[in-house]
């Protein structure tokens, strides 16, 4: 039997930023299901470009992206938005929950834009508030919370449809150490029980002690560290 492949697969990746800065040149990464990973590195020196690259939300100039064995850069934005909805969870480093929606609403989303059972989805948004402590909060809107607050339901958000791939920037920056604890636990959950894969990218211990992996993004690529 062959070897499955690799649920997240990125080959010789590189971005060109001006004026003339090559990142992570030739950067080479694979990720298993099951399998968490974590990368640090210091500030500027492209772990935000990479995610974003991961997530078909920005091209490299050079290498591949594969998700689930599909190459993103081949995929027309429709193709890529679409894979990007069903197959991937993103908690962005500025959370981008969207003020003119509950909280409910938000963490929503990635269900409603897929399935049209709103019922179910409302009510499963509920749950992953619950999940991240954030229970009965859900009419709520982004102008009332906090900072960690808010990062907790972009965490919500982006784990509510079960994506296979979850990519998180600095996911616990702004909670105190219990909560970071306990929202560590649902990416772990995510991936031990449910065979997700995650890229988490952090700067916290924390996050790196939970990791199955701990690597380093350096101008010449990860190195493991
Ligand atoms: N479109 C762009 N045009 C110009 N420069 C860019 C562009 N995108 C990224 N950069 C530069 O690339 C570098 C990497 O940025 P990035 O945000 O990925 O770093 P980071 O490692 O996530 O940093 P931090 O830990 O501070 O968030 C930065 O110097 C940034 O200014």
């Amino acid at each position: 039997m062959p070897a499955l492949s690799p649920l997240l697969s990125v080959r010789d990746l590189a971005k060109s930023v001006p004026p003339a800065r090559r990142l992570f040149g030739g950067l080479d990464l694979a990720v298993e299901a099951g399998e968490l990973v974590a990368i640090l590195g210091e500030s500027g020196v492209g772990k935000s470009t990479l995610l974003n690259i991961l997530a078909g939300l920005d091209d490299a100039d050079e290498g591949e992206v594969l998700v689930e064995g599909v190459a993103l850069g081949p995929l027309d934005e429709a193709a890529r938005t679409r894979l990007r909805r069903e197959r991937i969870g993103f908690v962005f480093q500025a959370f981008h929950i969207l003020p003119y929606l509950t909280l409910r609403q938000n963490v929503a989303l990635p269900l409603a834009l897929v399935r049209p059972d709103a019922r179910a989805a409302a009510s499963r948004a509920e749950e992953m508030l619950g999940a991240v402590g954030l229970a009965g909060r859900g009419d709520g809107y982004a102008r009332d919370l906090s900072g960690g607050e808010l990062q907790r339901v972009a965490i919500a958000r982006a784990l509510v449809h079960s994506p296979a791939l979850i990519l998180a920037d600095e996911p616990t920056g702004n909670l105190d150490p219990e909560t970071a604890g306990r929202v560590l636990a649902l990416f772990a959950d995510a991936v031990r029980e449910r065979g997700a894969a995650a890229v988490l990218v952090t700067h916290s211990e924390a996050t790196a002690a939970v990791a199955d992996r701990v690597l380093t993004l350096t101008a010449e690529g990860l190195v493991e560290r």
